[in-house]
């Protein structure tokens, strides 16, 4: 496999319009080097105008009442149970180890329409069409980067990936996410790092994401995505638009998460990042919007090492074993030098929304 320099951290766009082996190695190429692509929007599979609907959307139900989006808060059974619902200003811990507080962010998660559209706050029912067929849009690019993915490893069955991600077979823990980042006034402080010359709020929490893959949409001028490459001690902010002379639209961002790096002994690269404004703290920062869609597979898929001989060669010669040791204990697979436990993909989920959320069950 031909490699990318790590120190280049230009993140490629890459055209999968029409996939071949050649679109194959590019993603995989990148997933493998920053754990991140950009998939050139092709005005089709996602046209840019219902990202830009959702937007407007999710900017909507924002700016509802307290009262009316805590009546379908997180967890609750209004908003159709377990990670579905309305997350408050840190209600949720990204980096649990690393913050004293929670987010400060606010969410709302919807969990695929399949079986039915869990239910809507009433500034989103109008929308329930767009939604969904926006939520199928995401599954279905998505598992056109699956497919690519399970060419360039060479797996003998070109359906290895897709075929656990059919939300047609089952239930999964897949969720679209609307994400907002309030405005933090002058002078107001949120949770600082840094020296006195500046000073980093983190309003995301260091983390890497817990599914397949993730969907990554942004507003052009409201930065703040920053990666932490493996080996590199030094965040590094993403545009939201590489080039917005070559993209009139921007991109879309993926990122590799957990369960494929695990997949893959780490030959993928579930890389940590955070949001995070660096500013002098007295001059406040403007609200912040994104979206993001968490790609996971069906609740009983077992997440075991996938036959790959790309695969294996990267597993026999030892590359990437402690860091993988390392996240199998962050995952929660076992470890520590006791046996890896095989989960299930909802028993992965749970363990991680535990921690997340503080659950106790
Ligand atoms: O808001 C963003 O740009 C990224 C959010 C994120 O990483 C997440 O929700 O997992
Ligand atoms: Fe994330």
């Amino acid at each position: 496999m031909a490699s990318l320099e790590a120190k280049d951290t230009s993140i490629p766009v890459i055209d999968i319009s029409s996939p071949s082996p050649e679109v194959a190695q590019q993603v995989l190429l990148a997933a493998s080097t920053f754990g991140f692509l950009f998939i050139k929007n092709d005005g089709v599979t996602i046209p840019p105008a219902d990202i830009d609907t959702m937007f407007e959307l999710s900017r909507k139900f924002f700016k509802s009442s307290v009262e009316e989006k805590s009546e379908y808060a997180i967890h609750s059974d209004k908003a159709g149970g377990k990670n579905r619902g309305w997350v408050a200003m840190q209600g949720e811990s990204l980096d649990p180890e690393g913050q004293k507080l929670g987010d400060p962010k606010e969410a709302f998660n919807i969990a695929p329409p399949h079986p039915t559209l869990q239910p809507l706050p009433s500034p989103l029912t109008p929308s329930a069409p767009l939604i969904s067929t926006f939520q199928t849009s995401c599954h279905t690019l998505c598992k056109q980067i699956l497919s690519l993915l399970a060419l360039g490893l060479q797996i003998p069955d070109p359906e290895y990936f897709t075929s656990r991600h059919d939300q047609s077979l089952g239930l999964s823990g897949s969720i679209f996410r609307m994400l907002y980042y309030p405005a933090t006034p002058a002078e107001q402080g949120t949770e600082k790092e840094g020296n006195e010359t500046e000073s980093v709020s983190v309003l995301a929490g260091a983390h890497s994401d817990y599914g397949t893959l993730t969907l990554l949409f942004r507003l052009p001028g409201q930065p703040g995505l920053e990666i932490l490459p493996a080996g590199s001690s030094a965040w590094s902010p993403i545009p939201v638009n590489p080039s917005p002379t070559a993209y009139a639209h921007p991109p879309i961002l993926v990122n590799i998460g957990d369960l494929l790096s695990f997949w893959t002994s780490g030959l993928l690269k579930s890389t940590v990042h955070r949001v995070a404004f660096t500013n002098d703290s007295k001059e406040g920062r403007d609200e912040r919007y994104s979206m993001a869609y968490f790609c996971h597979p069906q609740d009983d898929v077992m997440l075991e090492g996938v036959p790959s001989p790309i695969v294996k060669d990267f597993a026999g010669k030892g590359e990437g074993d402690e860091e993988l040791e390392r996240q199998r204990v962050r995952l929660g697979f076992g470890g520590e030098g006791g046996e890896v436990d095989v989960l299930t993909a909802k028993q992965h989920l749970d363990r991680r929304l535990r921690v997340t959320y503080g659950l106790k069950d």
